[in-house]
C-alpha cells in the first residue's frame, strides 16, 4: 500500500479573529507513505521517517516516531484505538516547504497530517470533523489546524470542556469527547479571486507557545469591542468582488494580539503602520501571520513592490527574509493513493 498525504499551511488570526479566523495557503506538507509488510527489518514502533526539508529551516526535525510531531500524533490516534503500533514496515518520507516557528502554522499543519497518517494506517475510516478533535486535543486552538485540515478561509470555534477532561489526554477520545468539541462555522466564507497573499517571512523564529506567553490574561471593554467590530466585517469584506481596500484594511485591524507581540518582533507596529490602501497601490491590508513573525500583506497586485517594502523595514533592524505569493488553498488535507 502506497499513499500520499497533502496538507495546505495556514495563516491564522488575519488580524482581529485571534483564535478564531483562519485560512489555508498554497504552501503543502506531503507525507509520502508506503506500508509493505512483506519485508522485514526491526523499525522501532514498525516506523520509519525520512525527512527532505525544502523550507530553509535551522532546525531539525527528530526522525524517532516517537518523537517526531507527525508520527507521535498518528500514534495518539492509532493507541486511541487499540492498536499500539504502525502496520509493520511503514515508512514515511516528509517533504516540507513550510518554515518551521515563523506564524505559518508549521505544527498545526504537522498535527492534521498526523491524525490524517494515524486514520489511514489503521484503518479508521474517521471523519474530517473527527480528526478535528483530535487536532484540539493537540493544538487546543482551532483556527490553524482547522484551516489546514478543511481548507479555504474558515471561522472555527471550540466548545468548552470542563478541564478534567482536557487533562485527560491519554484517554480515548470517545469517553473524553462524546460529542464534537469544536469545528467551523456551517461552511466556508468566500474569498474574493482576486485577492493573493503575499507573505513576508523573516528569518528568525518566534515559537507559538512564547507569542502566546507575552498576552495580557485580560482586556478592556473597549479593546474587545474594538476586535469584535472588525472581526464582524473581515468576512463579509475578503468575500467581495471586486475588493473594497478601505473596508479590508479597516476590518485587519487589530488590539488583542499584534501590539503586545512587537515586544518579539523589532519593527512589527512601524510595518504595520508603514503602508495603507492610499500610500500603496495594491495593498488591501497587513497583519502578522498567526502568532509571527511573519507578515501577511493582502493585495490584488503590485506584490513584489509590497514585499521590498516590508523587506526594507525588516533589514533596518538587521533582519532577513525571504517571501512567497500564495493563495487561498480550497481543498483541505487530501489523501491519494500512489
Ligand atoms: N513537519 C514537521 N515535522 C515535525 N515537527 C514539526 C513540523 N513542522 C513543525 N513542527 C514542530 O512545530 C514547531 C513549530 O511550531 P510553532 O507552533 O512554534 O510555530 P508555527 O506552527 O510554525 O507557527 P504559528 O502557530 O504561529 O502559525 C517546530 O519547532 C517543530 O518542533
Ligand atoms: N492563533 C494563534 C496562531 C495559530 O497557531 C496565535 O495567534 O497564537
Amino acid at each position: 500500500m502506497s499513499f500520499v498525504i497533502r496538507t495546505p499551511c495556514s495563516s491564522a488570526n488575519i488580524g482581529p479573529g485571534f483564535d478564531v479566523i483562519g485560512l489555508a495557503l498554497s504552501l503543502h506538507l506531503e507525507l509520502h507513505v508506503t506500508i509493505d509488510p512483506k519485508s522485514s527489518s526491526d523499525l522501532p514502533l514498525n516506523c520509519q521517517i525520512t525527512y527532505e526539508d525544502q523550507s530553509k529551516s535551522t532546525e531539525s526535525i527528530s526522525l524517532d516516531p516517537e518523537v517526531n510531531l507527525i508520527t507521535r500524533v498518528a500514534l495518539y490516534v492509532l493507541r486511541c484505538h487499540n492498536q499500539r503500533a504502525f502496520p509493520a514496515e511503514t515508512k514515511v518520507h516528509i517533504i516540507n516547504p513550510i518554515p518551521l516557528g515563523r506564524g505559518l502554522g508549521s505544527s498545526g499543519t504537522a498535527v492534521v497530517a498526523g491524525v490524517m497518517l494515524g486514520n489511514e494506517v489503521g484503518r479508521l475510516g474517521l471523519s474530517k470533523e473527527r480528526l478535528l478533535d483530535y487536532c484540539l486535543m493537540i493544538e487546543r486552538h482551532p483556527d490553524n489546524v482547522a484551516a489546514s485540515l478543511f481548507g479555504g478561509f474558515v471561522g472555527t470555534y471550540l466548545n468548552e470542556l470542563k478541564p478534567e477532561d482536557v487533562a485527560r489526554i491519554e484517554i480515548p477520545l470517545s469517553e473524553v469527547l462524546p460529542a464534537p468539541a469544536g469545528g467551523i462555522d456551517t461552511g466556508k466564507f468566500n474569498w474574493a479571486k482576486e485577492i493573493k497573499a503575499i507573505a513576508i517571512i523573516p528569518d528568525f523564529v518566534v515559537p507559538t507557545a512564547n507569542a502566546r506567553d507575552v498576552l495580557p490574561k485580560t482586556y478592556t471593554r473597549a479593546d474587545v469591542v474594538f476586535n469584535l467590530q472588525r472581526a464582524a466585517l473581515l468576512p463579509a469584506a475578503l468575500g467581495s468582488s471586486p475588493p473594497d481596500p478601505d473596508m479590508i484594511f479597516l476590518a485587519m485591524q487589530d488590539k488583542v494580539h499584534q501590539p503586545y507581540r512587537k515586544t518579539l518582533i523589532p519593527g512589527l507596529t512601524e510595518i504595520l503602520q508603514s503602508m495603507t490602501p492610499a500610500t500603496q497601490p495594491g495593498l488591501l491590508g497587513i497583519c502578522l501571520s498567526g502568532a509571527g513573525p511573519t507578515i501577511l500583506a493582502l493585495a490584488t497586485d503590485r506584490f513584489t513592490e509590497i514585499a521590498d517594502r516590508i523587506i526594507a523595514r525588516f533589514a533596518s533592524n538587521n533582519i532577513s527574509c525571504q517571501w512567497k505569493l500564495l493563495e487561498p488553498a480550497q481543498s483541505g488535507a487530501t489523501v491519494t493513493p500512489n
